[in-house]
């Protein structure tokens, strides 16, 4: 099975994809008497139809094998740890283009634009994640098989 080395999660390296959420300093203001920092407008929830919604994923670690890809065409998915524990998020243009693999720190989420193709939520260690993506009464999910599956390999 090939190997997928995974990289750092960077707004950069992730932007084909989506979009990083994190603390960023460019984005701070001072609130609530200075008791606060608001880290505004990290990313934008786009959703076609339906409604913006927020839920909790309680994810567990799972094998590292990346065997199918999703995508959702009617609007974003974001996910935010809760736990404070890395996780991963894999991605590729296409079923069959090249995979790519970001490993996320724990105070980082990440939104995944309309349409990108990932592996479901894949966490390194048992927590909930927040989740933002769109309600409605029809399906919002594409599905495609990989013919060559890839192992995430984390020992570098
Ligand atoms: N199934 C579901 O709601 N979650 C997936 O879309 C995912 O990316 O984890
Ligand atoms: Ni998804």
């Amino acid at each position: 099975m090939r190997r997928l080395r995974p990289e750092p999660l960077t707004p950069e390296a992730f932007a084909p994809f989506g979009t990083v959420i994190e603390a960023d300093p460019a984005s701070a203001i001072g609130i609530n008497a200075g008791f606060t920092t608001r880290f505004h407008a990290l990313a934008e929830v786009e959703v076609e139809g339906g409604a913006p919604i927020l839920s909790i994923f309680r994810g567990r670690p799972r094998p590292l094998v990346i065997d199918m890809l999703e995508r959702h065409p009617s609007g974003t998915q974001a996910f935010v740890p809760l736990g404070g524990r890395p996780w991963l998020a894999v991605c590729a243009q296409a079923p069959g283009a090249p995979l790519r693999a970001f490993l996320a720190r724990g105070d980082q989420g990440a939104q995944y634009a309309r349409g990108a193709w990932h592996f479901p939520l894949l966490t390194l260690a048992a927590q909930d994640f927040l989740v933002v993506d769109r309600a409605a009464p029809e399906r919002n999910v594409e599905l495609a098989d990989l013919a060559e599956p890839a192992q995430v390999a984390l020992d570098g």
